[in-house]
């Protein structure tokens, strides 16, 4: 917990308000947060350090300065540190907003955080999310995001910015947050993106500087990472949701067969472009596409990436139901937190009930396809394609 609430605040200690009139940029993701308790905890503080990190509107910079003064009172007491110089004027406005709070108590500093974070967070436009797990271990990056609340896990891809795209800390956060989710007292686990993609797929940069002795290796502890990683989500033992906000590539694509609901935005598109990029399917998608849509249907996507709509994918059984984009966030999170009411053990049962028919098969199948992308990691037509990534992105 202490290391994104640690790294918030040192953020806004330091970087983020470098100059009164900048504005800190901040990733869009809707959220909606609780009402303010009557009697703020360590923990709501810290969720609240969370929830500020997801803001999707600047709050200005006015607001920043009483959130840090209240984070400072909350952390430190009162300000008795000298008043920076009249010419370090950032530093200075940090210090009188904090100083302003006179001997205000930690703990009234702490209850007038939450409840600006609180204000801050049901102004911002909403769904219907998301209360920051204080008590579980936080990913080693601010890439993802853990939050609980309403009963809902949430797991929150935060790299809009690469769309996603997954790297090597984000599977292994992954399967972090999978692993505390699997045993927390919510009854659904949700996996979704911040921005406007749900995910990228793999993050292609991650084949860049490899020392020439070192590509089988780097292959080989790739399949092993690969295979691991959907591993997670064959064994994970609760419900478990993805609701796609936006275009989806790759694995993010090919894991849906393994998740029980799949909600999307009318905005979404699945695209699988393996052959594109001289690899082959993973995810286990080799036998949950086929089952799912037929194989003719799993062969345009798999072998020639055909790219789908949101309702192509539903009519396939991919996707369970498309929303409209504009309502996308509202009626997903309605319908989540209802679900989340129903009985945990019966519905943790029952999908166990589904899945374990398939169990084994599906881990076997994952191991066959995590070895047969090793190998083509190795192959011309896979360097090629990322290296065609790579010079476009260089603009060569
Ligand atoms: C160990 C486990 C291995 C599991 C293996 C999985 C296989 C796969 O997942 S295969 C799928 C791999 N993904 C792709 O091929 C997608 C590549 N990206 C794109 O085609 C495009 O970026 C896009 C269609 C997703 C978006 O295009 P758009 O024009 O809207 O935006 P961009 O300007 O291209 O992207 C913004 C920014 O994000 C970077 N980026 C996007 N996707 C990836 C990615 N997959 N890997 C690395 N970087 C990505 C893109 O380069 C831009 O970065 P810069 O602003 O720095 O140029």
């Amino acid at each position: 917990m202490a290391g994104v609430a640690g790294r918030l605040a040192r953020r806004w200690c330091s970087g983020a308000l470098r100059s009164p009139l900048q504005v800190t940029r901040f990733p869009a993701l809707q959220l909606h947060v609780c009402g303010p308790a009557m009697r703020a905890s360590q923990k709501d503080f810290e969720n609240a350090m969370n929830q500020v990190k997801l803001l999707k509107k600047d709050p200005g910079n006015e607001v920043k300065l009483k959130l840090y003064a209240l984070y400072k009172q909350a952390t430190e007491g009162p300000c008795n540190v000298p008043r920076p110089g009249v010419l370090d004027f950032i530093n200075k406005a940090k210090w009188d907003a904090w100083h302003a709070l006179g001997s205000l108590p930690k703990e009234t500093a702490r209850q007038n955080y939450v409840d600006l974070v609180s204000s801050l967070s049901a102004s911002s436009e909403s769904s219907g999310q998301v209360t920051p797990a204080a008590d579980r271990k936080q990913p080693g990056s601010d890439a993802l995001v853990v939050t609980s609340q309403d009963g809902i896990t949430t797991i929150t891809l935060n790299r809009p910015d690469k769309k996603n795209a997954l790297t090597p800390q984000m599977y292994h956060d992954i399967m972090l947050a999978l692993e505390a989710a699997s045993k927390d007292d919510s009854a659904i686990t949700v996996l979704t993106g911040n921005g406007d993609y749900y995910c990228s797929g793999n993050d292609l940069t991650n084949f860049t500087d490899i020392p020439p002795g070192e590509v089988e290796e780097r292959a080989r502890s790739g399949a092993v990472l690969l295979r691991d990683f959907v591993d997670c989500f064959i064994d994970f033992p609760k419900p478990l949701v993805a609701v796609v906000n936006g275009p989806a590539v790759g694995i993010s694509v090919t894991l849906l067969g393994l998740f029980d609901v799949v909600y999307a935005t009318d905005r979404a598109t699945f695209h699988t472009p393996f052959s594109h990029l001289g690899q082959s399917p993973e995810g286990c998608s080799s036998y949950t596409f086929p089952k799912m849509m037929g194989p003719s249907k799993a062969t345009e996507m798999l072998v020639f990436g055909k790219k789908l709509t949101a309702r192509e994918a539903c009519t396939q059984g991919l996707v369970t139901e498309v929303f409209p984009d504009s309502t996308f966030q509202k009626e997903v999170w309605v319908r989540l937190k209802a679900y989340s009411k129903l009985p945990p053990n019966a519905m943790r049962i029952s999908k166990q009930v589904i899945r374990n028919r398939e169990k084994e098969k599906l881990h076997a199948i994952n191991a066959e396809e995590s070895s047969i992308l090793q190998e083509r990691w190795l192959s011309d037509e896979c360097m090629n394609a990322i290296v065609n990534f790579l010079s476009k992105k260089a603009k060569l």
